[in-house]
């Protein structure tokens, strides 16, 4: 059994429990008293195609992550608020905000807070297994979704991502090799992301990106996610010309996390 079987196994038992205490209409309603979505791939897509620009511009997708399966405790002093405002800050593009509870320490008040305290786009990063989770998301303010191609069969993706997109929320579709590529492309969204981390062994392999971002037809929004450190890391991805990164630990790690990201992106 790997982790993410874990993880998937312990998720179905949780939105279980939640779902029979709330239902979608219930979770719609509240959903009302949220601001719109924020544009979260429209963000994206200005800042990594701004054409003309003397240096390359990437997009950041800054994580705020207190702890992980591979890892532990990555951030004693946890401030979501603080982490979303610094971020905005150092020049991130959107956040992701893990609201996992069990595996990641995460939690939906998170989301909450973040989003309140910044102007940018939120994606809410779990592991989604039924649409149920998408109208959650929509009711505690998120803009965007993950699809993990790896946890779903193409029903239950095309089935969540439909949710998401009747609340008007943009979906990232994470990939791991060439066939969940193939799959994730008879989705609707083109947001498509390269999770470098091997979630059997926990590895990371930037050549999962390099190879399949040569792959995607034009169009594609590409982003490079986990195990990204440093600026030459974001520069050797821009050589396979991708400009979109999601990074976690690395930052989170940094005493001035508004300066260490503009030290990336800035
Ligand atoms: O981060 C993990 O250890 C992990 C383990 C199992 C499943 C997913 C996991 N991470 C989720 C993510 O996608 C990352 O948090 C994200 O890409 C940021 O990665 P990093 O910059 O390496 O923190």
């Amino acid at each position: 059994m790997t982790i993410l079987d874990s993880i998937l196994a312990t998720k179905r038992e949780e939105v279980a429990e939640r779902r029979a205490a709330r239902s979608i209409a219930d979770l719609d309603a509240l959903a009302q008293a949220q601001t719109a979505p924020r544009g979260f791939k429209a963000a994206l897509d200005r800042v990594a195609r701004a054409d003309g620009a003397t240096m390359p511009t990437y997009a950041l997708i800054a994580e705020i992550k207190k702890a992980s399966p591979s890892k532990g405790l990555i951030r004693a002093d946890f401030d979501p608020p603080a982490h979303a405002r610094a971020y905005q800050q150092g020049g991130a593009t959107c956040l992701s905000i893990l609201t996992d509870h069990q595996y990641f320490q995460g939690h939906e008040d998170y989301l909450i807070a973040a989003r309140a305290a910044c102007d940018l786009p939120v994606i809410r990063k779990d592991f989604l297994v039924d649409p149920w989770q998408v109208a959650e998301a929509r009711a505690i303010g998120a803009d965007a979704i993950l699809i993990i191609m790896a946890a779903l069969d193409d029903t239950a993706a095309a089935e969540i991502e439909a949710a998401a997109i009747e609340r008007g929320m943009d979906v990232l579709v994470e990939v791991h090799d060439a066939d969940e590529l193939e799959r994730a492309l008879s989705l609707r969204s083109r947001l498509i992301g390269v999770n470098n981390r091997d979630l059997r062994d926990f590895s990371v392999s930037f050549d999962r990106t390099y190879e399949l971002v040569g792959r995607a037809p034009a169009g594609c929004t590409f982003v490079a996610e986990s195990g990204l450190n440093t600026r030459a890391d974001l520069d050797a991805m821009a050589q396979h010309d991708v400009r979109c990164f999601l990074i976690g630990e690395s930052l989170m790690r940094q005493p001035d996390v508004a300066a260490a990201t503009r030290a990336l992106v800035g």
